[in-house]
């Protein structure tokens, strides 16, 4: 199983640690030149790296690369364009697109990404290792189809691998680009992180050269680091990478208020508006306080009244894996730098399916030296 303990425990953990490495790696350079640095795009190439790797088992390495790969602008632009339909009706939506130039765009970045992807699965088919490889496309290249004794088609393994992509990839980076945006704007949160930091898991403040990133604790990550879990969720709260879901009823129904659904209708609902409502959140629903998430007897909130992953039978298959990844990423960051974002009121969202940064997240960074101990 993918979503497993053990393989979360005894494999994801160290891709995540070993491609924050090359992160706090890149980081380290940005601090010693000073320069600034679009954290939201590195985010993004963070989380491809650490997917292609854990999902397909074909690393890309684009952190490293110069400049965002061409598959992953396209998926963007794609996205993008795509996301403006769910506000238009499809005669509109053509003659738009049309005469702003999106449809030849969009078929352009559709090429682009699905190029992308055929030529990962011509790869795959062509390995003869793939056999015995525990990847999500591994398993799919093996898997008969329901009630068929044929495999999948090229075109479905191509639908696989780009819907996974942006459950795998943009989710994660968006929720850690918006949680980067309030920690630099709140010292005394990350200040908290620093001390729980210290005491669960002390190595992670390690000069960048004797780290190994490879010491991050599972239990640690998963179970004892409550104030930065808290920190995640609660950048989720207020930002949640999928901001909007439509759902169609298949029969008629009727909504716990009372309102009559007949089939086929379609039911738009907002988590990111939920976040931010006083009757759900309390009257300081617009603050960011990780606080609220944590103490004794804190309820934590079900996933009807907190949904960014969803809620019922189709909830997010890959909850307890973003939050490993988050959670071991802000815990690599904040011990090891200081974050000061350049112009936060130019931090805006762009319309997308998921919440994507408009111009991005430029930062500037130093590191952060730990105060020495005091001697006994
Ligand atoms: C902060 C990170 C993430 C957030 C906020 C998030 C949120 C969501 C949401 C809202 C859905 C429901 C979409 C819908 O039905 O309209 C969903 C579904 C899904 N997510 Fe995530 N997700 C995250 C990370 C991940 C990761 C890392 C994976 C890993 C592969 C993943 C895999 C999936 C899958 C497979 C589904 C489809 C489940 C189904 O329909 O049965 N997600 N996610």
């Amino acid at each position: 199983m993918i979503f497993s303990v053990r393989n979360f425990r005894d494999h994801m953990l160290h891709v995540f640690s070993r491609h924050a490495r090359v992160l706090v790696d890149k980081l380290d350079d940005v601090a010693k030149r000073g320069t600034v640095v679009d954290l939201h795009d590195w985010f993004h190439r963070f989380t491809l790296d650490a997917f292609m790797e854990i999902g397909f088992g074909t690393p890309v390495d684009s952190l490293q690369a110069d400049a965002p790969l061409p598959f992953a602008t396209a998926f963007d632009q794609a996205q993008s364009i795509t996301s403006k339909r769910m506000i238009m009706g499809p005669v509109q939506r053509r003659i738009l697109e049309w005469w702003n130039g999106d449809a030849k765009r969009l078929q352009q970045c559709i090429k682009v990404t699905d190029d992308f992807a055929y030529r990962l699965i011509a790869q795959r088919r062509a390995d003869p290792n793939a056999g015995n490889a525990q990847d999500l496309l591994a398993r799919f290249l093996a898997m008969k189809k329901p009630g068929s004794s044929q495999g999948y088609s090229d075109e479905e393994l191509r639908d696989v691998v780009i819907n996974f992509i942006i459950a795998g990839r943009d989710t994660t980076a968006q929720a850690l680009s918006w949680a980067i945006f309030e920690l630099a704007q709140h010292p005394k949160v990350v200040a908290a992180m620093r001390e729980e930091i210290a005491r669960v898991v002390p190595d992670a403040f390690a000069s960048t050269d004797d780290d190994t990133h490879e010491n991050l604790d599972y239990d640690a990550v998963t179970r004892d680091l409550v104030y930065v879990r808290a920190v995640f969720s609660e950048a989720l709260r207020l930002h949640p990478s999928v901001p909007q879901e439509i759902k169609f009823a298949i029969h008629a129904d009727t909504l716990p208020d009372g309102t009559p659904v007949r089939a086929g209708d379609g039911i738009i609902w907002s988590p990111y508006a939920m976040g931010r409502l006083t009757e759900l959140w309390g009257d300081d629903a617009l603050e960011f306080k990780p606080e609220r998430w944590v103490g004794e007897n804190v309820p934590q909130p079900g996933p009807y009244k907190y949904p960014v992953f969803n809620a019922g039978p189709r909830t997010c298959l890959g909850q307890q894996m973003a939050y490993l990844e988050g959670v071991a990423c802000l815990v690599k960051l904040v011990s090891k730098f200081e974050f000061e974002v350049v112009n936060p009121s130019e931090v805006t969202y762009r319309t997308a399916l998921t919440l994507l940064m408009k111009n991005g997240l430029k930062v500037r960074v130093r590191r952060y030296l730990p105060p020495a101990p005091v001697a006994a």
